[in-house]
């Protein structure tokens, strides 16, 4: 073989060695290769997708791009989202997943849980958090493997904040999770530089619950009846409604993990530990949906399935809802879960 030939051989072989993830990561999708996230996307995606929502969308917009843009977070980003049924928790999380990695919610590394389907049985509360050779069988077909191969919840985590470090966590229903399997994730919110060799600080964790709804509600409520924008909401009215629910957990969280194990009830208050720890950065209301945010969901999905927007069936799916309380009719009761559903009556060709 030739020298020059062999030379350029050789220097084939080691660029495309060093150029090899990128060249993988044409192919198929990388930790590394996550969206470089930009502010002024988010804050896009926030102002024309997410509605009725001021404050979440101020706190989520600071919160994500703050955390992106700092190369060395000292503990990872720890979110907690509130409010009523159907006010956007979820729609956000989707957002934030979007605008981090481009296959968003499907992506290898956002994990969703939801509480009541992945961790059903509060007895078998030791079987999630701790080693076991346990298997059961509705596990298997949703496809959660790493429980189902007796997999801790704890190592699962590892494993993935191990393979990227930017991964990012969804929990929701976490107000019916149970306080152990809390307990098992509290050490991975944590300020520590390393656990175990793995570093969490780049993480996110988003947490969904209903926990503090009513509160929430009692403000919103309070400014519709004297006459205020919504808009005039500041994050400080709402401060002391979810004080209000935390210092309610830290009531509870004295209970006995026994009798907390025997009242499902009790599990809703899930805060205090992680609270009183300051492990939770920022606590986002969601404000519950009027009449009009209804609409403006009716006309996104009318338009995402190819029609024209009629605003007279917008106006009539919008009126199908309930709305409380029952004299002033003010907030949709299900927010704009359930009004896609309605909608197909409209269009059942
Ligand atoms: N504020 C909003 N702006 C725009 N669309 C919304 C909003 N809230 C809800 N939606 C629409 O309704 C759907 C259902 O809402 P989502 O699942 O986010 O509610 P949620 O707050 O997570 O409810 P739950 O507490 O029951 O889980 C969303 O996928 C989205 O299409």
């Amino acid at each position: 073989v030739e020298p020059i030939s062999l030379g350029l051989a050789l220097a084939g072989v080691l660029t495309g060695y060093i150029s090899y993830p990128r060249l993988y990561c044409l192919f198929a999708e990388c930790c590394s290769q996550k969206r470089s996230l930009s502010r002024e996307a988010l804050q896009k995606d926030l102002d024309s997708k997410l509605f009725g929502q001021h404050l979440a969308k101020k706190v989520i917009l600071n919160a994500v791009s703050g955390f992106i843009s700092n190369p060395k977070p000292k503990k990872p980003l720890t979110l907690s989202l509130h409010g009523w049924t159907g006010t956007g928790k979820n729609f956000v999380s989707k957002i934030i997943a979007e605008n981090i990695y481009e296959g968003g919610l499907n992506s290898d590394y956002v994990h969703l849980f939801v509480a009541t389907l992945h961790f059903p049985h509060i007895s078998n509360i030791t079987l999630y958090k701790a080693r076991a050779e346990f298997w059961n069988p509705s596990w298997m077909m949703l496809g959660l493997g790493f429980l189902c191969g007796g997999d801790q919840l704890q190592s699962w985590i590892r494993g993935n904040v191990s393979a990227c470090a930017r991964s990012i966590f969804i929990f929701d229903e976490m107000d019916k999770m149970h306080a152990g399997l809390i307990d098992a994730i509290k050490p991975y919110l944590d300020y520590y530089d390393n656990l175990d060799g793995v570093s969490y600080q780049k993480a996110i964790f988003i947490f969904l619950s209903n926990a503090g709804a009513e509160r929430i509600t009692d403000v919103a409520l309070d400014f519709w009846r004297n006459g205020k924008q919504r808009e005039e909401i500041k994050l400080r009215d709402m401060e002391p409604a979810l004080v209000l629910v935390v210092l309610t957990s830290l009531a509870n969280w004295s209970l006995p993990s026994a009798i907390l194990a025997r009242s499902p009830r009790l599990r809703g208050f899930w805060h205090s530990s992680l609270i009183d720890r300051n492990l939770i950065d920022y606590f986002v209301p969601f404000l519950p949906l009027e009449y009009k945010h209804l609409k403006m969901c009716i006309r996104v999905e009318m338009r995402a399935r190819g029609y024209e927007v009629d605003e007279d069936i917008v106006s009539r799916v919008a009126e199908e809802m309930t709305f409380f309380p029952k004299e002033e009719r003010v907030f949709s009761d299900k927010g704009c879960k359930t009004v896609f559903t309605k909608l197909d009556y409209y269009y059942d060709d």
